[in-house]
């Protein structure tokens, strides 16, 4: 965290409540840095928004002229400690920057096949079942089911915000839009756009049935929003180059520059795509100048999967600022490769995030996503034979929230605990009910409801710091959903899974 500690303004201090998180709170500002603090503070406001971080705070030095003393005197607040339950941590939110809302019922289905074939025979079947024109009700009533499990499944894996596509349906999408606002979960909806659909002609669209969706759901998002707050935008979602005519790739981009608004597509997943896009688009280079071409790539662009760049095309995604979407799992599952995620950071300097990329991606999870891309990287590197191509936690972490804040143009606003920022939060327990996670008392940081003088007899903070590094990989390699106890979303509590509160210590003034 970069500032210690900071005071909001006095006049503003009668119209604000205040919530108060104290304990140990773990981000990962850049790339390369990680940062564990030990006993803070950190102030809510009631928009949800951080405006007051204290590191150290130690309630039994009182320093009547400290922020968090002039707090206690001045103010209405919620006060809640976890500083002594070492097994406690605060990590921002998650990012899912790649996950298709609609294929949610397919996860675990289609290891058979690559590609091409799998949306053939799995994903064009399913998406095409939210298009039922005969009867609007079970329309709606068929997707709200999918989309509200899907929403609450990575809700409780600590996903506070995701780049969603749902299908070609826009009636569909405007209600999957309205049941994010309903659950707290910030989200960019994508209504998938795809006009030339070759090997499976019944899902498809025509151009003037996309513009005519792509209005109808700008209009709707834009009212459905609550003020001054957006947790909802679309997101304009060419599916791939393969379907899409040249027209629509031309309007998409031009619809992102009148409506300011991001864009996500797929890019390099597999070797046969690449190949049909050369026989497509035979005028342009490569995959990357297909997009660029249509005006497609920009800073707001989310490019899926990336596998098979060629280095003209990583210095074009790093030239026009997009960010990439690692999709280790689905790389995985439907055997389209392994991307070399540690050179586009380090040697390109390109941004990237993950992605779960359900239903390609078999896990919803973004804590699942962040395991396997590890694994992945060290699969390439045995087989590169080059220990560079390792990721780490820190890069894994990284890509998982600020990266992912930075792909969906939220840089500012989330992925790190920083002031200013929403608060967007997840409470990791690794001593939660049924945990999996397998922790012994020698390898806390620090003592379970400690006194302040037991604490400061114990371990220096460099060793603290070791010890809470080595339960994040405990967390990472053996944890998963039940460990995610509770989430905030723009500060607002949207998952709680600790049935009693006794073990929050809450004071209320
Ligand atoms: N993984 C994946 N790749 C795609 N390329 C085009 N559409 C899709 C899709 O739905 N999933
Ligand atoms: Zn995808």
């Amino acid at each position: 965290m970069p500032t210690n500690s900071s005071l909001i303004e006095p006049k503003a201090i009668n119209e604000i409540s205040y919530t108060l998180y104290y304990g140990t709170f773990i981000h990962t500002p850049s790339l390369k840095e990680l940062d564990i603090s030990f006993n803070t503070i950190v102030g809510v406001n009631n928009l949800g928004v951080i405006d007051f971080i204290h590191k150290n705070y130690n309630p039994d030095h009182h320093n009547n002229m400290s922020p968090v003393q002039f707090f206690i005197k001045n103010r209405h607040f919620d006060f809640i400690d976890y500083s002594q339950e070492p097994t406690k941590f605060f990590v921002p939110g998650f990012i899912d920057t790649h996950i298709h809302a609609s294929q949610f019922p397919n996860i675990g289905i289609g290891l058979d096949c690559p590609l091409l074939d799998w949306l053939n025979n799995y994903t064009f079947p399913l998406e095409n079942e939210f298009t039922n024109s005969n009867s609007t009700d079970s329309k709606l009533k068929f997707a709200k089911d999918i989309y509200s499990q899907v929403i609450e499944k990575t809700l409780n894996n600590g996903t506070t915000c995701a780049s969603y596509f749902t299908t070609i349906d826009p009636q569909t999408t405007n209600l999957f839009a309205e049941l994010l606002l309903r659950f707290g979960q910030r989200g960019f909806v994508g209504k998938v756009c795809m006009d030339h659909n070759e090997t499976y002609a019944d899902y498809s669209e025509t151009f003037e049935e996309c513009i005519d969706s792509m209005n109808a759901i700008i209009n709707h998002l834009h009212n459905l929003n609550p003020q001054d707050e957006i947790l909802v935008k679309p997101i304009i979602t060419p599916r791939f180059a393969p379907v899409c005519t040249r027209d629509l790739l031309f309007f998409l981009g031009q619809l992102s520059k009148s409506h300011n608004l991001p864009i996500q597509t797929h890019i390099s997943e597999n070797e046969k795509e690449i190949e049909l896009v050369h026989d497509l688009f035979p005028d342009c280079e490569d995959y990357a100048s297909v997009y660029n071409k249509h005006n497609l790539l920009g800073e707001s662009t989310i490019l899926a999967h990336a596998i098979h760049l060629t280095k003209k095309e990583r210095k074009i995604i790093k030239q026009k600022n997009c960010s990439i979407s690692h999709c280790p799992t689905s790389n995985t599952f439907i055997s389209s490769g392994e991307a070399p995620i540690k050179k586009y950071l380090y040697e390109d300097e390109i941004n990237v995030s993950l992605g779960t990329d359900v239903s390609g991606g078999f896990d919803s999870s973004i804590l699942a996503i962040i395991k396997h891309c590890i694994l992945v990287s060290h699969h390439l590197a045995m087989k590169t034979k080059n220990q560079k191509d390792k990721l780490s936690i820190n890069d894994a972490l990284f890509m998982a929230t600020q990266g992912g804040a930075q792909a969906v143009g939220m840089a500012d606003q989330i992925g790190t605990f920083e002031l200013g920022k929403k608060f967007d939060v997840q409470l990791i327990d690794l001593k939660s009910e049924d945990s999996n996670v397998d922790v012994f008392d020698w390898q806390l940081p620090f003592k379970e409801h400690h006194t302040s003088i037991e604490n400061h007899k114990s371990l220096s903070k460099d060793e603290q710091s070791k010890k809470m590094f080595d339960l994040l990989g405990k967390w990472i390699f053996s944890g998963d959903d039940r460990n995610c106890v509770k989430v905030w979303c723009n500060g607002r509590l949207v998952v709680n899974k600790v049935r009693y509160n006794h073990d929050d210590r809450w004071v209320m003034c």
